[in-house]
């Protein structure tokens, strides 16, 4: 859905993009992260169509975005760190505006208005003016801004900057919401564990350079899935690898004589019978635990790698360099 390749940026005096190569699959929700300057809204500004790099070439469902701007911003959603919105207007004000904005024809902008306020959950707001709507109110309306034309792609530059809690697991609803609907999006943050919620893939950025780009690791609930597991014994038990070891459906891959790591093929019901097992053989099961990556780990994993001067290669799902 979003073909990057080879793009480099300038600031005046400063490169902040090096050859970025990136292919970003339809459907998917990537979590753009990475230390501060490290170049996340120079490339969301990139692929919107609104800077013009010094090298490299962008698309947006086969769209070319240098060559053609203005068709490719129909095709998207932006929402900036530092939107505006016009405090006099209503929300209905502000979505006919961004409606008209993106070219819906003025018969289809009613409709386009109420399809929006719904799934913001807006509906009883459209009459309010702006200057009268709480930070978390206005970033729906913005987002709605950025959405009202059912865009393919959506690109959200720190979305959830200076929401509570409450209007945080909202937001993180609507973008399962619109995944669920097609939609493709790229969203930035620092707050990884709120990107962990909704996110099928990490783009981490360093220095304007694609640390790694790789799908996480969610349970896909298939049940040939392979699972890690952890399980930790109440006291040490000298037999405890050897015993999984025998199990056709374990591969061990760290612990001690307490505790034991291992990847594990099979369904819910072959996890009991494994237990069962373990505990029939006298081992004092204290827990049994499914230990899913989360976006942190996966993060600080690829800072680490990379301080550690290793090139990772592209992962499944996407590919970067
Ligand atoms: N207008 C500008 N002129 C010169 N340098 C700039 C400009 N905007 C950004 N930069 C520099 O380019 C680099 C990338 O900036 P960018 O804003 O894309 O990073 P970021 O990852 O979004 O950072 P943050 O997490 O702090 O928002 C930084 O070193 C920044 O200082």
């Amino acid at each position: 859905m979003i073909k990057i390749s080879g793009l480099t940026f300038d600031y005046p005096g400063h490169r902040a993009l090096h050859q970025v190569s990136l292919q970003v699959e339809q459907g998917s929700v990537t979590a753009l992260v990475g230390s501060n300057g490290a170049g996340k809204t120079t490339l969301m500004r990139c692929i919107a169509g609104l800077e013009t790099p010094l090298a490299g070439a962008i698309s947006v469902a086969g769209m070319d975005v240098l060559e053609r701007p203005r068709e490719a911003h129909r095709l998207m959603g932006y929402l900036s760190d530092f939107y505006g919105l016009y405090q006099a207007l209503t929300v209905s004000q502000c979505l006919e505006y961004a409606a008209a904005a993106q070219g819906l024809p003025a018969v289809a902008i009613p409709q386009a208005i109420r399809t929006t306020a719904q799934q913001l959950a807006l509906t009883d707001r459209l009459q309010q003016t702006c200057d009268k709507l709480s930070r978390g109110l206005r970033q729906r309306v913005a987002i709605g801004q950025a959405i009202i034309h059912a865009p393919k792609v959506l690109l959200l530059d720190e979305p959830a900057s200076g929401l509570d809690p409450e209007a945080r697991s909202s937001l993180a609803g609507l973008f399962r919401q619109l995944q669920a609907s097609g939609m493709t999006l790229l969203v930035s943050s620092h707050i990884l564990a709120e990107l962990d919620e909704y996110s099928t893939h990490m783009l981490a950025l360093r220095d304007g350079r694609v640390l790694e780009y790789r799908a996480l690791k969610h349970d896909s609930g298939h049940p040939s899935a392979r699972k890690s597991l952890r399980i930790v014994l109440a006291q040490a038990n000298a037999g405890l690898h050897a015993q999984l070891a025998a199990e056709p459906t374990v591969q061990i891959e760290g612990g001690d004589e307490r505790t034991a790591d291992f990847l594990f093929s099979g369904d819910e019901h072959a996890q009991a019978a494994l237990l069962a097992r373990l505990i029939g053989n006298g081992l004092a099961v204290a827990s049994l635990s499914d230990q899913k990556e989360n976006l942190q780990q996966s993060y600080l994993r690829s800072v680490a790698t990379y301080e550690n001067g290793q090139q990772h290669l592209p992962a499944t799902g996407g590919s970067a360099t």
